[in-house]
């Protein structure tokens, strides 16, 4: 099957008892972007984690770009991440004192596979001129696109997003969402991202929603105000 990210049946229990994720199944094609949303502690973030290999679920089984990460090793899941998938969260993860260049090939100086030259996914996420600036002077859409440039530069087969508008107005937050919608058009890469924001999710293809750690929605998207409607609808029941 061509899915690059399947949850089957997932499940994460914390201790005392939370249960943040409850047999969630999710299979998400190749050059799907794909927004979750749900009510704070609907348990988007422990999602998008699990899906990532970043945790471990209690029960069921997660696969990554064709491989079966559940119970693989962290040495060989941290590069799997490393080589496939890219990271842009809303707190960017960035180096401040290293100049925007120096961040950006950072997966690659980790290790990673050097796929793209820096200055062309520079100039596609609009810095190109800027890769000499210390990334701790720029403004927060700036940086934001320099950690979507990191997140592309090994070209991932993979995009994990939480929140990356979350702290951008408006319009800035649209050029960081066109940059994702483009690298699933042009690219064919799978995204998944994590959103409260019913504006950003109208860019996705596909909008899964939960409830107390449940899918209760999993469809095409739909306009912004119908998102909305939806969201409202399904934080009204949990509350
Ligand atoms: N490390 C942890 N230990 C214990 N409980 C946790 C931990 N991380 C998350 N939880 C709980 O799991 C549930 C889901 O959390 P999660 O962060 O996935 O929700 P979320 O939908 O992303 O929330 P938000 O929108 O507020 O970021 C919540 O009840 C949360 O309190």
């Amino acid at each position: 099957m061509d899915s690059v990210i399947s949850l089957a049946s997932v499940s994460r229990r914390y201790p005392r008892g939370v249960r943040a994720l409850h047999d969630v199944s999710l299979d998400v094609p190749s050059g799907q972007f794909v927004a979750v949303m749900g009510a704070t502690g609907s348990g988007k973030s422990t999602l998008l984690h699990c899906a990532a290999g970043l945790d471990r679920p209690n029960g069921g089984r997660v696969r990554l770009a064709g491989q079966d990460i559940t119970r693989m090793r962290e040495a060989r899941l941290t590069r799997l991440r490393r080589d496939r998938a890219g990271f842009v969260f809303q707190a960017y993860n960035l180096l401040s004192q290293l100049t925007v260049r120096q961040n950006v090939v950072l997966p690659v100086r980790l290790g990673g596979p050097r796929a793209r030259a820096a200055d062309e996914v520079l100039s596609q996420v609009g810095l190109a001129g800027l890769g000499e600036r210390p990334v701790g002077e720029l403004s927060g859409g700036q940086r934001q696109r320099v950690a979507v440039a990191r997140a592309l530069v090994t070209a991932p087969r993979v995009i994990f997003a939480d929140e990356p508008t979350g702290a951008l107005d408006p319009a800035t937050g649209a050029r960081i969402l066109a940059l994702l919608r483009a690298a699933a058009d042009r690219d064919g890469v799978t995204v998944l991202m994590v959103t409260h924001d019913p504006a950003a999710a109208a860019w996705s293809d596909r909008l899964v929603l939960l409830r107390e750690g449940a899918v209760v929605h999993d469809g095409p998207t739909p306009d912004a105000a119908s998102i909305a409607e939806r969201l409202r609808g399904v934080s009204a029941v949990a509350a």
